[in-house]
């Protein structure tokens, strides 16, 4: 964790929750000012946190302003509903719904555009990491979007990377293993925008209660991405002070 960028704990609660989880998150998660802390909510409970004192963001929105796009959300929507973050290109859409580098790159755009913030998602398969091409698989995720976005994106931007075998197995990356990614993808981001020195980099995988501390003690990482450990409030609140 560095002292020039601001820590950063988001939840991602997935297709997991109920009103009534929500309603104890929103009477005892408080915002601090020592970190942004977000929950990142299924659409239809968005309308629900706008009084939190957390922040709140989505996990998904459409690449389209609006128009025929039966069942999905447009980020204007989002916007409407108190939203300022959006998750973009987690894996499991990727997977799940065969969101191509592409497509993200078009949604990144979207929300950019909409003046919320997107929480960029990249990250290798077991398969990539085994083979030693985790750099160069990182790397052509971000430039899919560069080439879209163009480099000022970088700067306005939050990139969470969670390696897919890390997601939800309780096999998190070593501090060291994330450490080394993160550096990476700051030494690229910062060669492409100087002023991405400032850029916020999370880490997700599996990150609980136990190994918060040692993961943001790593100069890049600048706070975490969690899905599992989100839904369950002392575990959340312990994650969040795990970055002061
Ligand atoms: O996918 C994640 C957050 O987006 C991480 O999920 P887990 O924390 O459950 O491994």
């Amino acid at each position: 964790m560095s002292n020039v960028r601001k820590p950063m704990v988001a939840g991602n609660w997935k297709m997991n929750g109920s009103l009534a989880l929500l309603h104890t998150f929103i009477s005892e998660l408080k915002a601090s000012p020592l970190l942004d802390t977000v929950l990142c909510l299924p659409y239809p409970y968005l309308a629900a946190a706008s009084k939190a004192s957390f922040k709140v963001g989505a996990q998904d929105c459409s690449q389209f302003g609006a128009g025929a796009h039966t069942g999905d959300i447009a980020v204007g929507m989002l916007q409407e509903l108190g939203a300022t973050y959006v998750i973009v290109g987690h894996s499991e859409r990727r997977q799940d719904h065969n969101e191509s580098n592409i497509a993200v790159a078009l949604k990144v755009q979207t929300v950019l555009n909409a003046g919320l913030t997107p929480i960029l998602c990249v990250g290798e398969p077991l398969k990539v990491r085994e083979a030693g091409n985790v750099n160069k698989f990182v790397f052509e995720q971000l430039q899919a979007v560069i080439d879209v976005c163009s480099k000022d994106f970088l700067e306005k931007c939050i990139i969470a990377y969670e390696p897919i075998w890390a997601i939800g197995t309780g096999k998190t990356a070593s501090p060291e293993q994330a450490q080394e990614v993160h550096q990476f993808i700051r030494t690229e981001i910062v060669k492409w925008n100087h002023n991405a020195v400032s850029t916020r980099l999370l880490y997700g995988g599996s990150v609980n209660a136990s190994n918060a501390h040692a993961l943001f003690a790593k100069p890049d990482i600048d706070g975490g991405l969690i899905g599992g450990a989100s839904l369950k409030i002392d575990d959340f609140i312990a994650i969040c002070n795990a970055v002061k």
